[in-house]
């Protein structure tokens, strides 16, 4: 980074937590170039900084919506991407086929039927990344593979409240609502899911509906892609149990 890089510049920056942080380069009142971070905290251009700070890529500087195309493909580019993102309200990431969620904490309008369609049959990518667009992609892959039997699954990852139960009831809504012939299977299935919780969730100081063991959702489909039944395994150390809905 020539330095001291120009004003508008936006460089990386020791946070002194271990991860660099990003920061942009102003022109104070007293017309001295200043380092301004993501958190509000202002660093001195001199020379005894100089040596740490290093150029952010472009593709860093306003976020980009797949992360397989950051320039700055570390830590400290995943976590800003999903910051600078946030900050603007967009709670999903593609990391290639894989989606990043980050909590909203609020309900968005987000998950309306106009949605439901709107992701319907695209290619991933193709649209802004969604739930419903990994949804759609299953149920695409599915159906194209439906002569040999191929099964499709997903997996939700993250720590306690960070969303899994709520995309997993997402996506089952999508797959619900795209399956085509709607019968009282389907309806099941998303109404089976508050009973469960009842019995198995609890409040945590982490989040107030914890799912206290881990679930396994087996979806059946017709050939022609209508959910025919469900098989909902919960499974723990502790205990052990299964539900059929077929
Ligand atoms: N997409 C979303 N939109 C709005 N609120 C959300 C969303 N995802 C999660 N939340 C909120 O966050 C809370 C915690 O989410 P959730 O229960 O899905 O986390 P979890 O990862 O399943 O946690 P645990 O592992 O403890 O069961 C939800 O009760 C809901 O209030």
């Amino acid at each position: 980074c020539p330095l001291p890089p120009p004003q508008g510049e936006w460089v990386w920056v020791d946070s002194g937590q271990g991860v660099p942080i990003g920061a942009e380069v102003k022109l104070t009142d007293t017309g001295k170039l200043q380092l301004f971070d993501d958190e509000g905290k202002e660093h001195e251009i001199n020379k005894k900084t100089e040596d740490a700070f290093r150029p952010m890529h472009p593709t860093s500087v306003n976020g980009v919506d797949d992360m397989i195309r950051l320039g700055d493909l570390n830590e400290a580019g995943l976590l800003r991407n999903l910051l600078v993102r946030h900050k603007e309200g967009i709670i999903y990431t593609y990391t290639g086929s894989i989606l990043v969620a980050v909590n909203p904490y609020q309900l968005l309008p987000l998950y309306t039927t106009e949605q439901v369609h709107l992701y319907t049959d695209r290619r991933l990518g193709e649209l802004p990344p969604h739930v419903f667009a990994i949804a759609d992609s299953c149920f695409f892959n599915m159906r194209r593979n439906k002569k040999d039997h191929v099964p499709v699954c997903v997996c939700f990852s993250g720590e306690s409240g960070a969303g899994k139960t709520e995309s997993t009831k997402l996506m089952l809504q999508f797959l619900a609502a795209v399956s085509g012939q709607h019968s009282w299977i389907e309806q099941q299935i998303l109404e089976a899911n508050p009973i469960l919780e009842a019995f198995g969730n609890a409040k945590t100081i982490r989040n107030d509906n914890s799912s206290r063991f881990g679930k396994y959702i087996d979806i059946n489909f017709t050939m022609g892609g209508a959910i025919e039944g469900a098989k909902i395994e919960h499974f723990s150390s502790l205990a052990y149990k299964h539900w059929d809905l077929c």
